[in-house]
């Protein structure tokens, strides 16, 4: 088994270290409508986290909850050895309300991150606010029933909305990040509040972005350290400071991704395929909201 409990992690500003490697329920195992336990995403689930992952990244919108739950009890695996995040969305008007939900489908007694998952919704139609929602998870954070908060698919604005009435400063935002997709301006404002980044759709130059820019130096590169495209663009991620959330249902897949661990690729490298990836710009998540 290749442990991520050694891998890497980084310290969050509200509490925890967040391992910088982690199995991702929202798209590969992503349930919509049933409300029937799948046993499917049990077994998957419980693959992932006997290969070696230790971060597992959930949702109330996921609709696995229970899932991953029941997945993490039969693994055998110490609560305390595994990093838990979930995020509220449908429910925002109360996230403590939520959380409650989710704690008992989760059937643990406290989530290591709640992220909000994204500002996109119509407030005043809903007589909602991301301001109200924060107020809710600090409060949720102050209980230890969240380690630490944070939030995802936040802009600059969303954040400077929350920074007037935070006690807490969101310790991650959680968005979409790969070499096609480096969002420098949103990079800067983190790094200069201190606000760590978890990336989804990591792989997308490769699962989604061919024939493409980065196509020459990730073979190449492939070559050069004899991993795989998958291993270097998630290791690219993870050299850049920023969490890797990646997925699938092979056992295979799951230990190509554990094997970043084992490797870290040069500074000239990181920066060479930053500068491919800057020739291309692709978004594939919520697009209706985001303006590229
Ligand atoms: N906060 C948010 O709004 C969002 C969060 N997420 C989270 O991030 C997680 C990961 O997102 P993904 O986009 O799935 O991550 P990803 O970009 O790592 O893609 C993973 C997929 O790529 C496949 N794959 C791996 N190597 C490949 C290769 N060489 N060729 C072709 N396919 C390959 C895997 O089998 C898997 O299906 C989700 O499960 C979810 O937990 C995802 C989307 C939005
Ligand atoms: O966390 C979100 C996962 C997800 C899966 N499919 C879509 C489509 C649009 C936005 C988010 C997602």
């Amino acid at each position: 088994m290749v442990s991520t409990e050694n891998f890497p992690s980084i310290q969050l500003s509200t509490g925890g270290a967040i391992p910088l490697l982690a199995y991702g329920l929202g798209t590969a195992n992503f349930k919509s409508g049933s409300t029937d336990v799948d046993k499917s995403i049990i077994a998957d689930t419980k693959t992932a986290i006997l290969a070696g992952f230790t971060h597992l990244d959930g949702a109330e919108n996921y609709g696995n909850e229970e899932e991953l739950g029941i997945a993490i009890k039969e693994s055998g695996v110490l609560r305390s050895k595994l990093f838990v995040t979930t995020k509220v969305y449908r429910s925002i008007s109360s996230p403590k309300t939520a959380l409650a939900v989710s704690l008992k489908k989760l059937d643990i007694e406290y989530v290591d991150l709640y992220l909000i998952h994204a500002p996109f919704w119509d407030e005043q139609e809903k007589g909602i606010s991301i301001e109200k929602a924060w107020q809710e998870m600090e409060e949720l954070h102050g209980k230890g029933l969240a380690k630490a908060i944070g939030v995802s698919n936040f802009g600059i604005s969303e954040f400077e909305r929350i920074a007037k009435i935070a006690k807490i400063q969101p310790a991650i935002n959680q968005i979409e990040y790969n070499a096609y997709l480096q969002s420098p301006e949103l990079m800067e404002y983190h790094h200069r509040h201190g606000i760590a980044t978890a990336a989804y759709g990591p792989l997308i130059p490769i699962t989604k972005g061919t024939p493409g820019p980065l196509d020459t130096i990730i073979e190449e590169l492939a070559k050069k350290y004899s991993k795989t495209p998958t291993q270097i663009l998630l290791r690219w991620a993870i050299e850049t400071g920023v969490v890797a959330i990646t997925t699938s249902s092979k056992e295979w897949r799951m230990k190509e991704a554990l094997g970043v661990g084992e490797f870290k690729l040069d500074e000239s490298d990181v920066e060479d395929i930053r500068k491919a990836g800057s020739k291309k710009h692709m978004r594939i998540f919520w697009t209706k909201n985001y303006r590229d």
